[in-house]
């Protein structure tokens, strides 16, 4: 079903758009008002997927209600109708935002394929921001420690530039997730997020991985193949645990950086790419560099904005939400209710010594939920949390 909307002062016309909606398609549920103020008020009140709205009205002008809704619903499609004389107004009208606008006396059939095409835009738009929220949830920040606010702070700033950044933290901190975060914040999040974890590939292998290979380049080069570089065009490339990656791949990723252009293990030729790279590592990078095993120039590359991830044992008062933020996952993963913490349980857990590893935690609370009694008490938490 689809709501729409119908503004217009002009009565006769009005009820002329109104039976033609009506009769084009019986899941059209068709609603009326007589002038600008009347259909914001309905706007405001109830959902519509798309509005018709005539320019010239008395009170409140067409281009008054489209620049207010677009305020309050910019999802909602408006297609404007003009009349004699208004036809400049209807151009600057889609400026504004409005998705079309027809002539009066309107014609069917431009009028409906414009309904039509307003509505399966709308439909996108919808599914595209549902897809977005699902995703963006996944990948949620909890916590209200300044430690955690400051990095959602530097990720808002951060995220819209191109600027690379380099994430730091020990292990289970949340590194992945603040690269993921700035990605999505980001222009190119509808483009590849593409993950490489530089520990766990052998080191003659993370070349061909980055930069792809040519047919023949190594034994097992049995077809060309694209490296992750290429694959995240436009997108961006998240280098995890990047202080372990051997110095001929480093030699590589400072050239790929320094002139945004790749070459696959075998070949000259050169490939463009358009990548941004955020970099992780539970290392310390100067001290790599310090014993030659991280280059420095590569470092200065990387490092244009330094996010550093601290410890849980550093923001113990996100723990009590990081628990109920868990069980509640749990417990939709399992399809049970999430199972409530006493207070002196939360309590005890959170002077526990977690270093860094909000994993561990979350594996703690999982252990709990299974093993523990129907509200998790201390004694529960003695029995099962030990790591
Ligand atoms: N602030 C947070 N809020 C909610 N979940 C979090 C938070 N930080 C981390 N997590 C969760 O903890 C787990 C570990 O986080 P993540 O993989 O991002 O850490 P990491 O530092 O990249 O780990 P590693 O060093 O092992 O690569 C993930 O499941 C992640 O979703």
């Amino acid at each position: 079903m689809s709501k729409i909307l119908v503004i217009e002062d002009e009565s006769a016309i009005r009820r002329v758009l109104v039976r033609i909606l009506r009769e084009e398609n019986e899941s059209y549920q068709v609603e009326e008002a007589e002038n600008g103020v009347e259909g914001l008020d309905r706007l405001r009140k109830s959902d519509y997927d798309l509005v018709l709205c005539d320019i010239k009205m008395p009170r409140m002008d067409g281009v008054e209600v489209l620049q207010e809704a677009r305020r309050l619903k910019p999802e909602v499609p408006f297609i404007m109708i003009s009349g004699h004389g208004d036809l400049d107004t209807a151009v600057q009208t889609m400026r504004l935002g409005a998705f079309d606008y027809i002539s009066k006396p309107p014609d069917l059939n431009r009028l409906l394929t414009t309904v039509r095409n307003a509505l399966d835009r709308k439909e996108l738009v919808v599914a595209n921001q549902m897809l977005k929220k699902k995703v963006s949830k996944n990948y949620e920040m909890i916590g209200e420690s300044p430690g955690i606010k400051n990095i959602k702070e530097m990720v808002e700033k951060v995220a819209p530039t191109d600027a690379r950044v380099l994430i730091t933290g020990s292990n289970g901190t949340g590194k992945e997730l603040v690269a993921h975060w700035i990605h999505e914040k980001s222009g190119r999040s509808t483009a590849p997020f593409v993950e490489v974890n530089c520990a766990a590939i052998p080191s003659e292998l993370i070349e061909s991985e980055l930069f792809g290979h040519v047919k023949g380049a190594f034994t097992s080069a049995v077809r060309d193949r694209a490296g992750k570089f290429e694959a995240a065009d436009k997108g961006t490339l998240f280098l995890d645990e990047i202080g372990d990656m051997s110095l001929s791949a480093q030699a590589k990723v400072l050239r790929a950086l320094q002139e945004n252009k790749v070459s696959r293990v075998g070949s000259d030729k050169d490939i463009k790419v358009d990548v941004r790279v955020v970099a992780a590592t539970n290392k310390d990078l100067q001290k790599e560099i310090a014993e030659g095993r991280f280059r420095e120039d590569l470092y200065h590359r990387l490092a244009v904005i330094l996010i550093r991830v601290p410890d849980l044992n550093e923001r113990r008062e996100d723990i009590p939400l990081l628990i109920s933020h868990f069980s509640g996952k749990i417990g939709e993963e399992q399809g049970i209710a999430p199972k409530p913490f006493s207070k002196e349980a939360v309590a005890l857990l959170q002077q526990y010594d977690w270093t860094g590893n909000i994993r561990e935690l979350r594996n703690v609370v999982e252990r709990l939920i299974i093993l523990g009694g129907k509200e998790v008490s201390p004694e529960d938490v003695r029995l099962f949390a030990s790591k």
